[in-house]
């Protein structure tokens, strides 16, 4: 099905659906052993040991490749009740398929291992280079609240995204389920959840079962053409504090969108839309100083242009992955079927001012 990055793509699904296997035992589990970072953003045993896994996986697989991961190791070198339990979970946590766990190579070695893993990913990024982006459990309010969230891999090559897999371990199998299906609170991984998004630069979109063994087999995914605005979905973030919720019903209603939006944690937004559950992701600055993280966006954007969308900044430029550990020269994400984007970003730009 695909070429030149046929191997990323497979290890990356795989290293994917083993930390979702990680990360949905903690959601179980009662204690989270949960943090707080400097930022006051929440941090958790699932977001480490998600990350420690990937990390692994990539480091056997690729070890020449830069990465960038959300997380790092400083706050585990001084609580070693927090590392260990963390050791416990990366130790336990394999795919059930035998032969695509070994693909994964040998995993995390001890505690101190555990600890160099995580701090594999301090790369700065940049414009030359294979760099990988992991962000472990995007939507960590999501994760907590049993909401939405993603487990986020993306492969820049000189600063352009080449693969991108995004985990969704409580959005329904089916892509026709209407939106707001696996929003809100407490969704528990009960049958027909749990699904990957992939794309491959040039070679389209595929959603996927996430599995727990080896990898299901995966169906192409495309956009829907919005014919009629009135009948558009539009989805957000639930955090207030992460996106402008005024301003976004102001340009719904500029638009001509007459249903309400649908909330959604995590990157989960960009795959619904990228298989036409919804059709609009509006995230607009909340601070002229938050630097979205890339992260945040780099699996999710290959994904949506791949199914058919095009997705910009509020300026109207593509998003620049390869500035460095953050979005420095963008602001907000306009993502939208490419055959509305230029009328949506041109309702951003008159309700912002710009
Ligand atoms: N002030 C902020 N503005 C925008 N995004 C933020 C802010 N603080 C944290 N985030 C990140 O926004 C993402 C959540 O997106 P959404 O709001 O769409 O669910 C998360 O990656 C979260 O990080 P984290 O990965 O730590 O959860
Ligand atoms: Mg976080
Ligand atoms: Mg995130
Ligand atoms: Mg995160």
């Amino acid at each position: 099905m695909t070429t030149i990055y046929a191997r990323e793509l497979e290890i990356a699904q795989l290293a994917v659906q083993r930390a979702a296997i990680l990360t949905k035992r903690v959601f179980r589990e009662k204690a989270k052993g949960t943090v707080s970072k400097d930022d006051a953003s929440p941090v958790t045993i699932g977001d480490f040991g998600a990350q420690a896994l990937i990390i692994s996986a990539l480091r056997h697989n690729f070890p020449h490749d830069d990465i960038v991961a959300e997380e790092e190791a400083s706050a585990l070198r001084e609580d070693a009740k927090l590392r260990g339990m963390i050791w416990g979970l990366v130790r336990e946590t394999k795919l059930e398929d035998v032969a695509a766990e070994g693909l994964l190579g040998r995993g995390v070695r001890d505690e101190a291992d555990l600890l160099d893993v995580l701090d594999r990913g301090k790369s700065a990024g940049g414009r030359v280079g294979r760099v990988w982006t992991i962000d472990p459990i995007d939507g960590t309010k999501g994760f907590l609240r049993g909401g939405q969230y993603a487990i986020a891999l993306g492969l820049l090559e000189d600063g352009d995204v080449k693969v991108g897999v995004l985990g969704c371990p409580n959005l329904p199998v089916d892509d026709e389920a209407p939106l707001d299906v696996g929003i809100g609170e407490n969704q528990t991984d009960e049958e027909g959840r749990g699904v990957i998004f992939s794309a491959v630069v040039g070679e389209g979109a595929w959603s996927r079962p996430l599995g727990t063994g080896a990898l299901q087999e995966g169906k192409k995914i495309r956009m829907k053409d919005i014919a009629d605005m009135a009948n558009a979905s539009f989805c957000e973030s639930v955090e207030a504090g992460h996106s402008n919720q005024s301003e976004a019903a102001q340009i719904a209603q500029k638009l001509g969108i007459t249903k309400p939006s649908v909330r959604m944690d995590s990157q989960a937004k960009y795959g619904s839309i990228a298989r036409g559950a919804g059709d609009i992701y509006l995230r607009l600055p909340t601070s002229k100083t938050y630097q979205e993280k890339i992260w945040d966006h780099a699996a999710g954007d290959l994904i949506v242009r791949e199914a058919g969308g095009q997705v910009t900044d509020t300026k109207g430029q593509r998003l620049d992955f390869g500035a460095g550990r953050t979005l420095a020269s963008n602001s907000g994400v306009i993502a939208a079927p490419a055959g509305v984007h230029s009328q949506v970003l041109k309702a951003v730009q008159d309700v912002l001012g710009l």
